[in-house]
């Protein structure tokens, strides 16, 4: 039986290049957010798995022995290397009472649990009897990562009470984080169950989730940047929902369409991602200003990319509009269709143009926030560590 109750939390993800051509084995470079998604798990002695997912509207309750009954039926085993099957997918949703095409969050949220807790307990040893609580600060759908932060939060719970990871946060410490190589059976696990919710993940949002910092990511290649300067990120969340499981599959019907036209689009964005890659190394960590028009500029030619893509959205042409008119520059970030778009402030950039900026963009019925970017990755908390709404948020509910 596992006795201790657990915190921990991971980031969600900016896109500074490189989404969608990420999936297509291209380069991408993206940072961790200062928004985290917190997991707050439980011992409970009823021989029930309990899980809450307040963002989504998700109260759900399975006996242990349902679980383990439905895990035995399963013919193909599970493996953190094999991709969910179809006919897995389809028996979980018939155990949860989802609907065969389903992609609401809250269906899309409980299968990813499902999935991820069975195939853990299969490989390493039964789910204990637990009540997990999952709660964000990030938006949900709107392209800092949600999802990976919820399957990285998952798997790094999971493991951990299933044994096959140590719980390496002592008595009178703060935080703590796993050893390499429990991060890499953490961000494994999380990228099966970002497979549930995207279908055909790049698996770079699960590694910023994991690793935290600011990373170059290629066919599941990590590289943390060698050097990071300080970039103050102005994020616009346009409020317009949208799935990334849809836009990624937008994106790959038109590649396979017009390859001789999408494939060199691939290859300018995969460009971008470089040249941005060799400048960021390049900077003092305070930069002065000269660095930036490069910088202006990548982001503007990719902006038209993802647009060429069908990432692209009106209300995101509108958030670039308005910041061009205070002369600073934007792209979408994630998968686009709406969510969120990030705008360059330079060192020089006066307060009071941020200011006129946020007051056009948040007149549009936007929502935006300056944000702090290369938070660390998967942590685990003691509950002093944790400001008052978050432990608000998962103590009192
Ligand atoms: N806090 C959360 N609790 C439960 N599920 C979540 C949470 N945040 C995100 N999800 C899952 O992730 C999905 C959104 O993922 P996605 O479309 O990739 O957008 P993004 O990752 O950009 O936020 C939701 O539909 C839901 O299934
Ligand atoms: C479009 C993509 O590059 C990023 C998706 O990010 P998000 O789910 O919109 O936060 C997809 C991926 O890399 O898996
Ligand atoms: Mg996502």
């Amino acid at each position: 039986m596992w006795e201790r109750s657990l915190l921990l939390s991971a980031p969600g993800k900016v896109i500074l290049h490189g989404e969608h051509a990420v999936v297509h084995g291209k380069v991408a470079l993206a940072v961790a957010l200062d928004l985290r998604t917190f997991l707050r798990l439980r011992p409970c002695g009823e021989g029930r798995v309990h899980v809450r997912l307040p963002g989504v509207g998700v109260v759900r309750s399975w006996e242990t022995p349902r679980l383990q009954a439905l895990r035995r039926g399963f013919a193909a085993d599970f493996d953190e290397s094999k991709s969910p099957s179809v006919e897995q997918l389809d028996t979980l949703k018939e155990f949860a009472g989802i609907a065969a095409g389903a992609s609401a969050p809250e269906s899309l949220a409980t299968l990813a649990f499902l999935y991820m807790c069975l195939a853990i307990s299969a490989k390493y040893g039964d789910v204990p009897s637990v009540d997990i609580l999952v709660w964000s600060e990030l938006p949900t759908g709107a392209g800092l990562g949600s999802s990976a932060a919820y399957a990285v939060c998952l798997a790094a719970a999971l493991l951990t009470v299933c044994g096959a990871i140590s719980c390496p946060l002592k008595e009178g410490e703060s935080t703590a984080r796993w050893t390499e190589e429990e991060l890499t059976l953490i961000n494994t696990w999380a990228f099966q169950g970002e497979r549930v919710i995207h279908g055909n993940p790049s698996g770079v949002d699960n590694a910023v989730g994991t690793w935290g910092g600011a990373l170059r990511y290629q066919s599941g290649k990590i590289t943390p940047l060698k050097r990071v300067p300080m970039l103050k990120i102005l994020l616009t969340n346009t409020k317009v929902p949208r799935s990334t499981k849809v836009l990624v599959a937008g994106a790959k019907q038109k590649i396979l369409k017009f390859p001789a036209i999408m494939n060199p689009v691939l290859d300018s964005i995969d460009a971008i991602s470089q040249e941005c890659q060799s400048v960021l190394e390049a900077m003092p960590e305070n930069p002065s200003p000269e660095y930036y028009p490069v910088l202006e500029e990548l982001f503007d030619i990719n902006q038209h990319h993802l647009n060429v893509i069908g990432a692209g959205h009106p209300s995101l042409d509108r958030l670039c509009r308005v910041t061009a008119s205070h002369g600073l520059h934007s792209k979408l970030t994630g998968a686009g269709g709406g969510g969120c778009g990030i705008t360059l402030l330079r060192p020089d950039t006066s307060p009071l143009t941020v200011e006129a900026a946020k007051r056009d963009l948040c007149a549009c019925g936007f929502e935006c926030w300056e944000t702090n970017i290369g938070a660390p990755g998967v942590t685990l908390h003691s509950s002093s560590s944790l400001n008052a709404k978050v432990l608000h948020a998962l103590l009192e509910s």
